[in-house]
């Protein structure tokens, strides 16, 4: 039987809680004038990561009441019992062992779960997908022609693609200069036409990512991608026509990974082709298994072996850390307090570094497919808000583009500015250091959110006096701002680990499963159900509603 969850609205410090915010009148500039200490005080270290809390709304006396609601709720208990494997997805009564995917190869004692040696089983993976990337980088796996592979084709959605593209983009810098990836996800056909269209197929290896293995999406687009290479290797009279070379064709330029070697096979790639990892990993959880293969190819298995090491750090700050000074743990606490005492209904992720552009993406998977639920894990409904909204676009960008909201507008958006110190590519503009003009940018962004402009600084600027209003700004906008020495693989790891954890943490207090994602199901199974309707079976169209037959029947009328 699984642990009861507990509600968290029962326990004495949400009580507290409520009652403490109900007195409290945030006042940053007050805070920090009064506090000479705050900044240095709420400033944490995890591993590479400074974190500054100290623009947050809360004084210490919050963060005292949030860390004893993490004690009421069990939060360090709950970790401990996945990282030792403990069902906690109740709903799909599994193991939760990401945390297993980054443990070091000689970790003590070795992890046995459910009769499985797991650290054994996660080596035994990573050497395979290692071997395999060096074949590929060195040149010795090649295609059909005896030519080594150029470019990478993942093919995946959701966790078996956000996070491989995710990670591509901001390690770019360490892709091998000679070796492309490309990221296929979409069932939309544009996607496929668009990342092939230019591809030589005796240079190209596809990777068909996916943990089922029965994606309708994914499996599409591997069937399309399949058809394109032996056209295209036919075209170029690269092969015989004939159901031996097409099957030679697919042993070379075919490789996959998934939980469900069984249906690799069905699919025609050699088993010896596909790489494993097991149900105990959440898709959205899965970038550090054999799903980062087009990582350990792109940047070869040392850095992806230094990836895994960053999670690592990280897992172990959240396991070691008081819960005081544990910044994952606290960074989920502090959404609690903006979630459930303060109103927040979004929250922003802003990364001042463009190779961070689709972390803002990759987080909506992890953190909204984990915790967009409304029953506890036992069923019983929740008695509380849960899963804000992540969004977000990297700066300088969004200033030039919704952070008028966020300074000004009535709702209250908690915002992570993240910044990395040491740029990629330090470009200099006539003497000027680019990258420290646009931390310029980093850093006044959470100064003018936290401190605003008072009617009275605004008048002093010789504004008029029917303007004034429209240019004042509250203040008292939280941020919290992390800052990294440069966007090593380690870095990147350390920051995914981070927002695991947070997600792991708001889950805990909210007593819900983060990690099934039974919301996606319906909508899957109404697609295949009104698939027949939009390919024109009158049947099919008839058993719709009026609304959705009348948009099929638009839509049968403009395709023509
Ligand atoms: O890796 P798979 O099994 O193809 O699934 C892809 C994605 O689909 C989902 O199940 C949601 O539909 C995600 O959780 C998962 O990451």
């Amino acid at each position: 039987m699984p642990t009861p969850p507990i509600d968290p609205t029962t326990t004495s410090a949400w009580q507290a809680l409520s009652e403490h915010e109900s007195t409290l009148r945030p006042d940053l500039r007050t805070w920090f004038a009064e506090d000479p200490e705050r900044a240095q005080r709420l400033t944490l270290q995890v591993a590479d990561l400074t974190v500054d809390l100290s623009k947050n709304l809360v004084t210490d006396e919050t963060l005292a009441l949030l860390a004893r609601l993490a004690d009421d709720v069990h939060l360090t208990d709950r970790f401990e019992a996945m990282l030792r494997g403990e069902h906690i997805n109740v709903t799909e009564d599994r193991a939760v062992l990401h945390t297993a995917l980054r443990r070091p190869a000689d970790a003590e004692p070795p992890l046995v779960v459910d009769g499985q040696h797991v650290d054994d089983d996660v080596q035994a993976v990573l050497g395979e997908v290692a071997e395999f990337a060096e074949k590929v980088r060195s040149g010795e796996w090649t295609g059909v022609t005896g030519e080594a592979v150029r470019t990478v084709v993942n093919i995946g959605i959701g966790g078996s693609d956000l996070g491989p593209v995710m990670v591509y983009e901001a390690l770019e810098p360490y892709v091998a200069p000679e070796l492309e990836v490309r990221f296929v996800s979409n069932i939309d056909p544009t996607d496929l036409a668009q990342k092939t269209q230019d591809l030589d197929p005796t240079t190209t290896l596809f990777i068909v990512a996916s943990k089922t293995f029965t994606t309708l999406e994914t499996l599409t687009n591997a069937r399309l991608a399949r058809q394109w290479l032996w056209d295209s290797l036919l075209a170029g009279g690269h092969i015989a026509d004939t159901d031996e070379a097409r099957r030679d064709a697919v042993a070379q330029h075919f490789v996959a990974v998934s939980t469900a070697l069984d249906k690799v096979a069905d699919f025609g790639i050699d088993p010896a082709n596909a790489f494993g990892f097991w149900d105990w990993v959440g898709g959205r959880y899965s970038v550090d298994s054999a799903i980062g293969t087009s990582l350990a190819i792109a940047i070869g298995p040392d850095a992806f072996g230094e990836l895994l090491d960053g999670f690592h750090a990280v897992d172990e700050h959240a396991r070691t850390t008081p819960v005081a000074r544990n910044v994952p743990f606290l960074m989920g606490l502090l959404n609690i307090w903006y979630v459930n005492f303060l109103g927040a209904h979004t929250h922003a992720v802003l990364p001042y570094a463009q190779q961070l552009h689709r972390f803002p993406a990759y987080l909506q998977q992890l953190t909204m497919e984990s915790n967009g639920k409304s029953v506890h894990w036992d069923g019983t409904p929740v008695t509380t808000q849960t899963g804000e909204v992540f969004w977000g676009e990297p700066g300088t960008n969004g200033q030039h583009a919704f952070y008028q909201l966020i300074h000004q507008g009535t709702r209250l958006v908690p915002a992570d500015f993240i910044a990395v110190a040491t740029p990629a590519y330090p470009l200099s503009d006539g003497g000027t250091d680019v990258h420290a003009l646009f931390l310029a940018n980093f850093f006044a962004q959470t100064k003018a959110l936290a401190f605003g402009k008072t009617a009275d600084e605004v008048r002093a600027e010789g504004t008029p006096e029917e303007i004034v209003p429209a240019r004042v700004f509250s203040g008292n906008r939280p941020t919290t701002s992390i800052l990294a020495p440069a966007l090593t693989p380690s870095v990147v790891g350390q920051l995914i680990a981070l927002y695991e954890h947070i997600t792991f943490t708001q889950g805990v207090v909210w007593g819900i499963d983060s990690f099934d994602q039974w919301g996606v199901e319906l909508g899957k199974k109404l697609a295949m159900e009104i698939a027949p309707a939009v390919q024109g079976d009158t049947a099919a169209l008839a058993a719709q509603d009026p609304s959705t037959r009348a948009l099929i029947e638009k839509y049968l009328e403009l395709r023509g």
